[in-house]
């Protein structure tokens, strides 16, 4: 549905050339929500201003639903950007307007005049966000998470395909971060809308993408599908976005290799079907081996749960290693753990 190819981006700034992305190729599908993670400065920003031309690129193409937004001239590109809502961390709401007359605005923008028909598309939209009972208030009147549902509201008016979210819990608690998550996965699920998000919170990603690009320094350095770049991390910069997302960091396994000297270390990683059944107690017995946890940690990626285990195993080498085919076999991940 979005692609991106091959894109290079850079800013003139006093004649010196600043690069913000460099070789990005990025594949979005339909009905998904992808996730950007990147630290300050990597070029979230300008990646996903790229999805509705906010930002053009210096080199490449970005080609939304089959259309190359370089070939739309002022007015395409007018119509094209009433499919694309977008959400921001500040919100960006009138100050002068009601809640209602928010989300109204840019229904007028895009030429409706009907009174009555805006009324029910905005009681709409405010029950979709659960605001009905603000509707005659101002945004200074409202909290923050209370803001960013008036800003999904005020995105969602034209029926757009794609929501771009911007940051879009940063300036919030995590509480309402949650509840703010929540209501996009809702959205998603319900009307079947793409969603692509910007963060430099592994949690947000964790909470509600399926799919993820992490960018470092112009340019994305890993992606996949959220439980395989969680679970399996290769790059140093989603390393770190791990870690600092663990809820109950795996133990330090450098401490406990005294004891497992000698020993096959192994970490694996159980999804799905494997979480809820004994296949480690069962593989040991069956197999005549026998195994310590050294580290472990349980984690919930969008609405599954996913365990991971580092163990040391002990017994006849080639048992151990018909064990860990076993465990494979089951559906369970197996890697080495280097020390
Ligand atoms: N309009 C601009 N003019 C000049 N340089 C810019 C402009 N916008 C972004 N940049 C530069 O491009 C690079 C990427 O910026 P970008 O805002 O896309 O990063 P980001 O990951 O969104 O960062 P943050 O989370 O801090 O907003 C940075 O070096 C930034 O200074």
């Amino acid at each position: 549905m979005i692609e991106l190819q091959a894109i290079h981006k850079s800013y003139q700034v006093n004649g010196v050339a600043i690069t913000a992305l460099t070789d990005v190729n990025l594949h979005i599908a339909s009905g998904e929500i992808f996730g950007i993670i990147g630290h300050s400065g990597a070029g979230k920003s300008t990646l996903i201003r790229m999805i509705n031309f906010l930002e053009r690129p210096t080199q490449g193409k970005v080609i939304v639903e089959g259309v190359d937004l370089d070939s739309l001239d002022d007015e395409g590109l007018r119509q094209f950007r009433q499919g694309v809502g977008m959400i921001f961390q500040h919100f960006n709401l009138l100050g002068s307007k009601t809640v209602s007359a928010n989300v109204a605005f840019p229904l007028e923008i895009a030429g409706k005049s009907d009174k009555q028909s805006i009324d029910k598309r905005v009681d709409e939209l405010l029950d979709l966000v659960g605001l009905k009972r603000h509707k005659n208030k101002y945004p200074r009147q409202l909290s923050g998470g209370e803001k960013q549902r008036v800003g999904i509201a005020r995105a969602l008016a034209n029926h757009p395909r794609v929501l771009l979210c911007d940051e879009a819990t940063s300036a919030l608690d995590p509480q309402t971060t949650r509840s703010i998550l929540q209501l996009l996965r809702e959205i998603n699920e319900r009307l079947g809308l793409t969603i692509v998000l910007i963060t430099h919170e592994m949690d947000v990603i964790r909470t509600v993408c399926d799919r993820v690009a992490v960018i470092d320094s112009s340019r994305i350095v890993e992606s996949g599908p959220v439980s395989q770049v969680f679970l399996h991390p290769q790059h140093e910069t989603t390393k770190r976005f791990v870690q600092e997302a663990e809820h109950f960091p795996a133990e330090d396994v450098s401490l406990t290799l005294d004891h497992a000297a000698q020993k096959t270390i192994r970490r694996l990683t159980f999804l799905e079907d494997t979480v809820h059944q004994p296949v480690l107690s069962r593989t040991a017995r069956e197999f005549g081996v026998d195994f310590s946890i050294l580290g472990g940690r349980i984690e919930q990626i969008k609405s599954m749960t996913c365990g991971q285990l580092t163990i040391a195993l002990e017994g006849d080498q080639a048992r151990v290693h018909d064990a860990l085919a076993h465990l494979a076999s089951l559906g369970v991940t197996v890697e080495e753990v280097t020390l």
